[in-house]
């Protein structure tokens, strides 16, 4: 491992996104692998600026000036902070304990219990800003990405090459080994668990459970690594407000891992960064809508679709926009990706989203358009009143109750609740589901409900339409499976409108209880 080199030096003192967006250019082109400790501390650093201790020097009068403020990050400043944490860990871990040049889950546990002990006893672990190196030398604390991503960084100080970090969407660990076929807990997950560091996870604790997405984690290597750092800047300031500088500073670092292939593989990194142009367009670059279907088409090309995030993304950005069919279409393939996992008690941060689906957003759709429904229909008695024609978004809303589509996809969501919960551990549904779900089929218009389809799945017409499998043209097995598919998708339909009318009878049991 290079260390702290004299050509990262040259860098400093870094005052201005520029200069920072040309340090990180220089670790990602060279041959060298990126300084993982390095880029952590700068990146905390400038956090920590910007957000928690946004102390202005005295005469500077903000109402006065435009000029955005960016802080100065000296080199001794930083190169004390780096020497600090290489001596914490080349200090106390004795590699003359371990096998030379073999990684062993023994000195992986050490590594995490040396960064695990030096942490204070208690803090609030969900507290913002504790993901960086920056947090762990100058405060002792870290958040539970932020173990993750320092036990790999000591172990790169270590010179340890083949340990990398491993990302779900709401939980991370390390991979070892020859291809990285070993794997290792370095960090806790959630409130009240029992930490599991040391213990490998095995195909049966990750099978069919989102928080290990059923062994499609994003596997990372040291550029990654780098990308994950920046994806999880944090520029909340306070629950309100968010830093200008320090989130232009994430979104010109995002494109230039974007500009060098290295979200090519991290669907979240992506979402992100689609959210942030959101906010601040940059001109000639994606828009949020590609940015956010290249998640779903990394989800699907490397991760088997077994990512929910993608297309939750894409689904609030099209719900702040009030673009409500296609909002409720990404919901559905949301659920169509989660009824896959089984629900356990870790899977709470998941439960908790789909809950604030199913429970507010998909019910506040419903308000607003029911109540676009009565404005749109002229009182006489306001004849005199010119009727503009309903403008794309109030049309987008007032026919939301009436197109059959958004039906199949309300059901659709519903089915990959269900099916989510069937053969779990932990329930999902409870009567509260039961009467938001009820009060939203029952604002549709019955017609609806008649001549809607419910296609099996991959056969809806539109940009859904799966390949068909042409590879096989023996028309006789083709038969045979076609039938055999239509029986299974009628059976899944049936079940969709079966469990619809359970959880509405079981309401009507409630409301007349
Ligand atoms: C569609 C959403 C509700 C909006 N933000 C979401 N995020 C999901 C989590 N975020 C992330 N963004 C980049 N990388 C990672 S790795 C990880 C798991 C952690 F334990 F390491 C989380 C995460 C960022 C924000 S999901």
């Amino acid at each position: 491992m290079a260390g702290f080199r004299d050509r990262d030096k040259q860098h400093f003192p870094l005052q201005s996104i520029e200069s920072v967006v040309r340090l990180f250019r220089d670790q990602l082109h060279c041959t060298d692998e990126p300084n993982l400790a390095l880029l952590s501390i700068i990146i905390g650093s400038i956090e920590h600026t910007l957000t928690v201790n946004r102390a202005l020097p005295q005469n500077v009068d903000l109402s006065k000036t435009l000029e955005p403020i960016f802080p100065i990050i000296d080199l001794q400043t930083v190169e004390a902070l780096y020497c600090r944490f290489e001596s914490l860990i080349r200090g106390s871990v004795d590699l003359t304990q371990f096998p030379a040049g073999k990684t062993t889950r023994q000195l992986i546990k050490r590594v995490s219990d040396v960064v695990w002990n030096s942490l204070s006893r208690s803090y609030y672990k969900d507290k913002a800003h504790l993901q960086t190196l920056y947090s762990l030398l100058t405060g002792n604390k870290l958040d539970c990405f932020g173990l993750a991503y320092s036990v790999v960084a000591a172990c790169q100080v270590l010179g340890l090459t083949d340990v990398h970090l491993a990302l779900s969407e709401d939980h991370a660990w390390v991979v070892f080994g020859e291809n990285g076929e070993e794997t290792a807990e370095v960090t806790w997950h959630g409130k009240g668990n029992e930490d599991k560091r040391g213990q490998s996870i095995s195909m049966g604790v990750a099978e069919k459970s989102w928080l290990y997405l059923n062994g499609h984690p994003v596997v990372c290597d040291r550029k990654l690594e780098v990308a994950s750092l920046v994806s999880g800047i944090n520029c909340s300031i306070n629950a309100s407000t968010d830093s200008v500088e320090l989130g232009d500073l994430q979104q010109e670092l995002l494109w230039l891992l974007y500009d060098m292939g290295f979200l090519k593989r991290y669907p979240m990194a992506l979402g992100n960064l689609g959210d942030l142009e959101e906010i601040q367009p940059t001109s000639g670059r994606p828009t949020p809508i590609e940015l956010f279907k290249e998640a779903i088409d990394t989800a699907r090309t490397y991760y088997d679709n077994h990512h929910v995030y993608p297309y939750t993304y894409m689904a609030a950005y099209m719900y702040r926009k009030k673009h409500y069919k296609e909002a409720l279409k990404y919901w559905a393939d949301a659920a169509s990706v989660i009824k896959r996992f089984n629900y356990n008690r870790e899977d709470e941060e998941i439960y908790k989203e789909f809950l604030e689906i199913a429970n507010d957003m998909i019910p506040n759709i419903v308000r607003a358009v029911t109540s676009a429904e009565t404005q749109s229909k002229p009182r006489l008695e306001d004849a005199a009143v010119v009727i503009a024609a309903p403008s794309v978004s109030q049309y987008n809303q007032t026919h939301i109750l009436h197109d059959p589509d958004c039906y199949s996809y309300l059901l659709q969501f519903y089915d990959g609740i269900c099916q989510w919960e069937e053969g779990s551990s932990t329930p999902v549904l409870h009567v509260g589901w039961a009467q938001q779900l009820v009060y939203t089929l029952s604002r549709f218009d019955p017609k609806v409900r008649e001549n809607m389809e419910v296609h099996a799945e991959g056969e809806r017409d539109g940009e859904d339409e799966e390949e068909e499998d042409d590879e096989d043209d023996d028309d006789e097995e083709d038969d045979e499976e076609a039938e055999e598919k239509a029986v299974g998708d009628k059976v899944k339909s049936e079940r969709v409108s079966s469990v619809a009318k359970e959880l509405v009878g079981e309401s009507k049991v409630l409301k007349r209880g």
